[in-house]
């Protein structure tokens, strides 16, 4: 028995139309044009989508899910919950647990206990590039990958030495696997809780400057011309850094970016206070740096969009902007905001939004997902785009609720996801 999704609105290369999906044996066996009417659905369960969209499942590269290490911040079963809930079918993730990912069992202990607790969401680990995330010494990146590591990335801390940073794209090239860089040069830095502007001004605090990313950003871009390495630039906050990732695009070097919903939205002009759910790294820019990024991601300089899911406790956060650590939540809010902010608007298409959070970054790390297509596994989100709803952090299956955007109200809600043909989430 197989489930027909009837009458949902698809985004494609066609264009806007509403479609009969049937998955079957956890693909996608027929994608009928509802214009010529209902299929004969007997023998099969049946989801009326109408009125929603119908979208292949969100594919997120870049989320923290803390396990092991970190149980109090999320696990593999909170983080995928909330994965699911936020219309996720596949994520990423990163190695700053502890210990960190950066040897064969610690990448083997994620697999499994994602297979076992991961509520079904696919969970891509990311191998360390160096052990201990330290920066001096690399990891095995053959016995990583042969593991089922999908890239190598320091993310919460630069790979600070060129040299170091060279040899690891070398060696991640020779097995054709990307570089995945957190960029930040640490001399640049120290200690300051957010960027250099007119909110670290006001409030007397020490700012992180936009070199301090673009820097490392362009020394890669130059290792990488080198090496030939696929290169990909996490979390891209500044103008600079889009402006040397847009020229190594058009030089055509195998570069590669994402942006985070909060750096398309807010600026440090919108944080409130000194409240650390407003503290992430990189830190929220300039309003000048917003609108950079969102020209980045509108003429193609960077790829994909990723939530950077980064959970920790209150009791954490409490420590206000100095002391708390950086990062916030990303899952449950991610489609809603952008789909609330740039496509109600007018100013993005519905299908370049679902294509920067599906298709593209599947595209990117080469993954058969992300598209709705007959022989495809049926990994599909439905969402809701009329309702308004408020976002509501005690009502996160997150573990934790560390967001800026608790009160915001948001259209764009996902009610059901799929993975591999079965539900994995509905409201
Ligand atoms: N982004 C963040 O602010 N924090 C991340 C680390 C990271 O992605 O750099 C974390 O692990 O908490
Ligand atoms: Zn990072």
């Amino acid at each position: 028995m197989g489930t027909w999704i009837l009458n949902g609105l698809t985004v494609g290369r066609e264009g806007q139309s509403q479609r009969h999906i049937l998955v079957d044996n956890g693909s996608i066996k027929q994608i009928a044009d509802a214009a010529a009417g209902l299929p004969d659905t007997s023998g099969h369960e049946t989801i009326d989508a109408a009125g929603k969209l119908v979208a292949p499942g969100l594919v997120d590269m870049h989320v923290h899910l803390r396990e092991p290490g970190f149980e109090h911040k999320e696990t593999i079963a909170t983080g995928t919950r909330s994965a699911a809930k936020g219309g996720f079918t596949t994520i990423a993730c990163m190695p700053n647990t502890r210990p960190v990912i950066d040897t064969v069992d610690t990448v083997k202990y994620v697999l499994d206990k994602a297979r076992t607790e991961g509520n079904g969401v696919r969970v891509l680990p990311y191998g360390c590039i160096t052990k201990n995330e330290l920066g001096r010494e690399l990891t095995d990146f053959t016995a990583l990958k042969e593991a089922g590591a999908i890239g190598f990335t320091d993310d919460g801390v630069g790979v600070q030495s060129a040299q170091m940073m060279k040899d690891a794209m070398a060696f991640a090239k020779s097995l054709d696997l990307p570089i995945i860089a957190h960029c930040e040069d640490n001399t640049l830095v120290e200690g300051a809780p957010v960027t250099e502007g007119a909110f670290a001004r006001k409030h007397g605090l020490k700012g992180i400057p936009n070199e301090s990313e673009a820097i490392h950003v362009g020394r890669d871009i130059l290792l990488a011309e080198a090496t030939g390495v696929h290169y990909h630039v996490c979390h891209v906050s500044t103008e600079q850094s889009v402006r040397l990732i847009r020229q190594a695009k058009q030089l055509g070097f195998r570069v590669t970016a994402e942006v985070c919903p909060h750096h398309l939205i807010l600026s440090d002009e919108d944080i409130p206070g000194l409240d650390a759910n407003w503290k992430m790294n990189p830190p929220l820019r300039s309003p000048r740096d917003v609108q950079a990024v969102i020209e980045g991601i509108e003429d193609g300089t960077l790829d994909i969009v990723v939530t950077d899911h980064a959970p920790h406790s209150a009791e954490e956060k409490a420590k206000g902007m100095m002391l708390a650590p950086f990062g916030i939540v990303g899952f449950e809010t991610a489609f809603p905001l952008l789909y609330t902010k740039f496509v109600k608007t007018g100013r993005w298409t519905l299908r370049f939004l679902v294509e920067k959070m599906t298709s593209a970054p599947a595209e990117v790390f080469g993954l058969p997902y992300g598209r709705l297509e007959e022989g495809l596994p049926a990994d599909i989100t439905i969402i809701d785009l009329e309702t308004e709803r408020a976002v509501d952090p005690a009502s996160f299956l997150s573990k934790s609720n560390n967001t800026p955007f608790g009160g915001w109200k948001l259209h764009g809600w996902p009610v059901l996801t799929m993975v591999g043909g079965s539900v994995v989430w509905s409201e």
